[in-house]
């Protein structure tokens, strides 16, 4: 099968005055990693329930897995894996017995053994719900999302609330899911993890995409040039951005005749494109001075 596991053009969605998702384009090929990544109210949580059929949209064409999520039954329900936050299993179940049930579901389910141990709670498998910790709690939800055996496997903030070594562990489980070539749709705010984990990543703000690529290419991409940084005589802070810093540092050097104080050439980080993409850096932050 050639078709893309997520095709979406012109999406919208308004609730009451605010238009959460406004003319929202997205191709997400099979067996890739995909995140949307986007600050608080971007539109990624609309987006991802539009997809899972859990939200009816305004407007624009939505293609998962070949059909419409407005109007798929439930054999294409069947092969898109859901991960719900805390997922509303009896606290009194062990993770065998809660594995075992959601594996009823579904006409082709993998083997809760199998699953349970893919999210690392073999040792687990015989304690109840409520005696999880949070991170367990979430790594049994993923369980809950793949039992099925889905074909994509959409996840909304997955790690939110995580500290960084449960991050990182889930960033493990992802990436053997998509070894084992399930296609994965992520939303993050994280910066880190859009990178650690994303194929491609698409950065969403006010509803749109407002860039798309694999991260090393949006950063080569949006972040040439370097800034300069040092005070001047009057003590004043002072910046400059520049695509020759060399030549930016030797003429201070001039002018200053010797040392330039508190001297610094920095070239952005992703983190600076996405804040510059999403409008969150402060404009008189940003706006670099031309040396004089
Ligand atoms: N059920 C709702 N009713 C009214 N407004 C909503 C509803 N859900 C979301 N919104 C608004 O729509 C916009 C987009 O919200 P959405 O949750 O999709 O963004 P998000 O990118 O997922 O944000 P976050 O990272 O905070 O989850 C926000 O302004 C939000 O306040």
């Amino acid at each position: 099968m050639t078709q893309n596991a997520v095709e979406v053009r012109g999406l919208r969605k308004q609730y009451g005055e605010v238009t959460a998702v406004d003319g929202l384009d997205l191709t997400i090929r099979r067996g890739e990693v995909f995140g949307l990544l986007g600050p608080n109210g971007a539109g990624k949580s609309t987006t991802v329930e539009i997809l899972q059929g859990h939200r009816e949209r305004d407007g624009g064409e939505v293609l998962v897995l070949g059909a419409d999520p407005a109007t798929a039954g439930r054999a294409w329900r069947s092969r898109v894996g859901i991960v719900w936050q805390d997922e509303s299993a009896p606290a009194e179940l062990t993770v065998r017995e809660t594995v075992e049930h959601f594996a009823r579901y579904y006409p082709a389910p993998r083997d809760p053994a199998e699953v349970i141990a893919l999210v690392g709670l073999e040792d687990k498998r015989g304690h109840r719900l409520k005696s999880l910790s949070g991170g367990q709690r979430r790594r049994l939800d993923v369980a809950l999302g793949v039992i099925g055996d889905p074909e994509l496997l959409l996840l909304d903030e997955p790690t939110t609330g995580f500290d960084p070594a449960a991050r990182r562990q889930f960033w493990d489980l992802i990436r053997l899911l998509s070894d084992a070539g399930t296609t994965i749709v992520l939303t993050t705010h994280y910066l880190e993890e859009a990178e650690a984990l994303a194929d491609r990543l698409a950065v969403i703000a006010r509803g749109k995409v407002v860039a798309e690529g694999e991260p090393a290419a949006l950063r080569a991409r949006l972040g040439t040039g370097a800034t300069v940084e040092w005070t001047d005589r009057d003590g004043s802070p002072r910046s400059a951005a520049t695509e020759t810093p060399t030549r930016t540092v030797a003429e201070l050097a001039a002018r200053f005749d010797g040392e330039v104080p508190d001297l610094r050439i920095t070239r952005p980080t992703l983190e600076d494109v996405y804040l510059r993409l999403t409008g969150q850096l402060d404009r008189n932050t940003t706006r670099q001075e031309e040396s004089r």
